[in-house]
């Protein structure tokens, strides 16, 4: 592997996250090719596409959940795959879209996994430890629920814990797939806003796929649109969301005609 343009330096650190010659394909479609990709403190990453694009397999590769066909994932200058599960957890955080295979327990148990990368191979959690959990539940609303079995959270309520427990975790790099799943208009806001502020508080990233263009325009700094990748180098399309949310660039996305309205809160996107 050729470190030489990621080697840490003072002025110019180095990503977070990175992607370094990247292919990933799946069911016979290749989604990227030689892919480089970095994301930096701060900064706030949205990924849009529509349904089959890629989105989730992306996410899982760039998590260590998957392997790329080529190239690597590197997690603060060193290859994911190297990592242990542990020292991985403590500085990605994933929100999976589907986890039908969490095992029963309490509201305020399953935060408190958020704090296990941080914990001794044998040692309890610790009350500082449950007042960050009871923290996380407060700002996600989820206080009055902390002994009751997740069993009977309703899916919204479910996504709220979800995130808390990612609050809890803490981590340095945030990758989320469709975070306003099951979330009403007031949560989508409220909490993609403590995610954001969590995440630029701590100087971490955050990459998330979404199916809504009005929050990847209120939330995201950069974009990836999740063109397929075909042998005459078109792919995914990188960058400032100001230079990639034009109606032309969504219309080829999602093969449906998107208007991008003016309003005094910004721009607005409406499928026509
Ligand atoms: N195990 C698999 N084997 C073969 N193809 C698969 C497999 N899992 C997913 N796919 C296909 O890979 C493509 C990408 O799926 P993925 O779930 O990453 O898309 P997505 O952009 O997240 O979609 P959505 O918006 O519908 O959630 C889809 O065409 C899907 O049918």
């Amino acid at each position: 592997m050729n470190c030489d343009k990621i080697l840490p330096n003072r002025e110019n650190p180095p990503p977070l996250l990175a992607s370094h010659n990247l292919t990933v394909s799946i069911g016979g479609k290749t989604l990227c090719r030689n892919w480089q990709l970095q994301l930096k403190s701060g900064e706030i990453w949205g990924i849009l596409g529509g349904n089959g694009a890629g989105k989730t397999t992306l996410l899982h590769t760039l998590a260590g959940l998957r392997k790329a066909d080529q190239g690597e994932v590197l997690l603060q200058n060193r290859p994911l795959e190297r990592l242990k599960d542990r020292e991985r957890a403590q500085q990605l955080g994933f929100l999976l879209q589907d986890d039908s295979t969490a095992f029963p327990a309490t509201v305020l148990e399953t935060a408190l996994q958020g704090r296990h990368p941080h914990m001794g191979h044998f040692s309890w959690e610790s009350s500082e430890d449950e007042a960050i959990a009871m923290a996380a539940l407060k700002q996600v609303g989820l206080t009055d629920y902390c002994q009751r079995n997740i069993d009977q959270l309703s899916g919204g309520e479910r996504q709220r814990l979800k995130i808390a427990t990612l609050l809890v975790q803490q981590p340095k790099v945030w990758l989320l797939d469709e975070p306003a799943n099951h979330l009403d208009l007031h949560h989508q806001v409220s909490l993609l806003e403590q995610l954001i502020g969590s995440v630029k508080a701590h100087s971490g990233t955050l990459l998330m796929s979404l199916h809504d263009l009005n929050l990847a325009q209120r939330f995201c700094d950069k974009l990836i649109l999740l063109f397929p990748a075909d042998e005459k180098g078109n792919g995914p399309e990188v960058g400032d969301k100001v230079e990639l949310l034009t109606e032309e660039n969504l219309q080829r996305l999602y093969q449906h005609p998107i208007r991008r309205l003016t309003t005094e809160a910004g721009p607005v996107f409406i499928p026509a």
